[in-house]
């Protein structure tokens, strides 16, 4: 079967890739993500600055997924835009730009320097990093969100991508669907972790991370239904022009064929990919693909965002 993805003029082999955050924050990471059977690679969200991130422990693998407060460690934005533009110099197009600036002024400082470079590929706006002590998710400001597209798109005019929050209410799709269609948006990518969550040791009778007093960003099998209906509903409203990533509960091919299902071009694993480690990504196209076989379809087209009800 065909697993190919185009999205604008940019060609994925396969639409398995990680999701920003695990194990993608230094150049090694990111190569071996690269040297796997992965669709592609997103760098870990980068700030102008660089971050050591909250105080550890602040990731903790749980029963059915994680929680993490990794309060953005990275080695600031010029690491990773100098990364994905020797990327591209050795002729690799299939690498995700992620930034996630502490104020609307910073994101707008490294879309400047996005755009005054060379780098053509896709960027990752990310604009729901829960663990910032202080910040609370501009993905839920909607007219935070507005603000930083109309300013974006003044002088941006590379492939832009959001990176969103889980949303829970209906009329929240509808109101931010309305904001989005109005911008030349390259993708959605949905889900972030669901923010805020907590996880408790019986023995010791405490919480498992140390920042934040334990609170931290759930991934992995907990969330999958929160990322499917987020991807559907965003799929369903959004103007079609503006693709869909699927992110949030996927460790094998049928999570991935789900995803796809509801309307996603490609997906990213995050959680799953921690522990596994890059066998995940040929292990889980593998399984995609006999479920196509035994399905009948020979692209992802044939099933893309074709969810029936009943
Ligand atoms: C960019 C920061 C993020 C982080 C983090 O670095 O704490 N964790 C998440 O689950 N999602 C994020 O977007």
């Amino acid at each position: 079967s065909n697993l190919q993805v185009s999205i604008n003029d940019i060609n994925f082999n396969n639409p398995v890739l990680n999701a920003a955050g695990v194990r993608c924050q230094s150049t090694t990471e990111l190569d071996a993500i690269l040297a796997s059977t992965a669709g592609g690679a997103v760098t870990k969200s980068a700030t102008l600055q660089p971050r050591n991130g909250n105080e550890t422990p602040r990731m903790q693998s749980l029963p059915f997924g994680s929680i993490n407060s990794m309060g953005l460690p990275n080695y600031g934005f010029d690491y990773y835009l100098d990364y994905v533009i020797n990327q591209q110099i050795a002729g690799n197009q299939n690498l995700i730009l992620s930034i996630a600036g502490l104020s609307i002024a910073e994101n707008l400082t490294m879309l400047r320097q996005i755009q005054a470079s060379d780098y053509q590929g896709l960027v990752e706006l990310n604009l729901s990093c829960p663990n910032v002590a202080g910040k609370s998710q501009v993905g839920y400001d909607f007219e935070a969100v507005a603000d930083i597209l109309a300013a974006a798109f003044t002088f941006f005019d590379g492939h832009l991508g959001l990176k969103l929050p889980p949303y829970f209410d209906l009329n929240q799709f509808d109101e931010l669907s309305a904001i989005l269609n109005q911008y030349p948006l390259t993708y959605v990518n949905s889900i972030n972790s669901i923010g805020n969550g907590l996880a408790v040791d019986l023995d010791t009778e405490t919480v498992v991370i140390k920042p934040k007093a334990g609170f931290g960003g759930i991934g992995g099998d907990y969330v999958k239904p929160t990322a499917l209906a987020n991807i559907r509903a965003f799929r369903l409203r959004l103007n079609p022009a503006i693709k869909i990533i699927g992110t949030g509960g996927i460790s094998s091919g049928q999570d991935v064929f789900e995803h796809i299902l509801c309307g996603a071009d490609l997906v990213q694993i995050g959680t799953a990919f921690g522990p596994e480690g890059t066998p995940i990504f040929e292990r889980v196209t593998d399984e995609l693909e006999t479920i196509m076989v035994a399905k009948g379809y020979r692209s992802l087209a044939d099933f893309r965002g074709k969810l029936k009800i009943i």
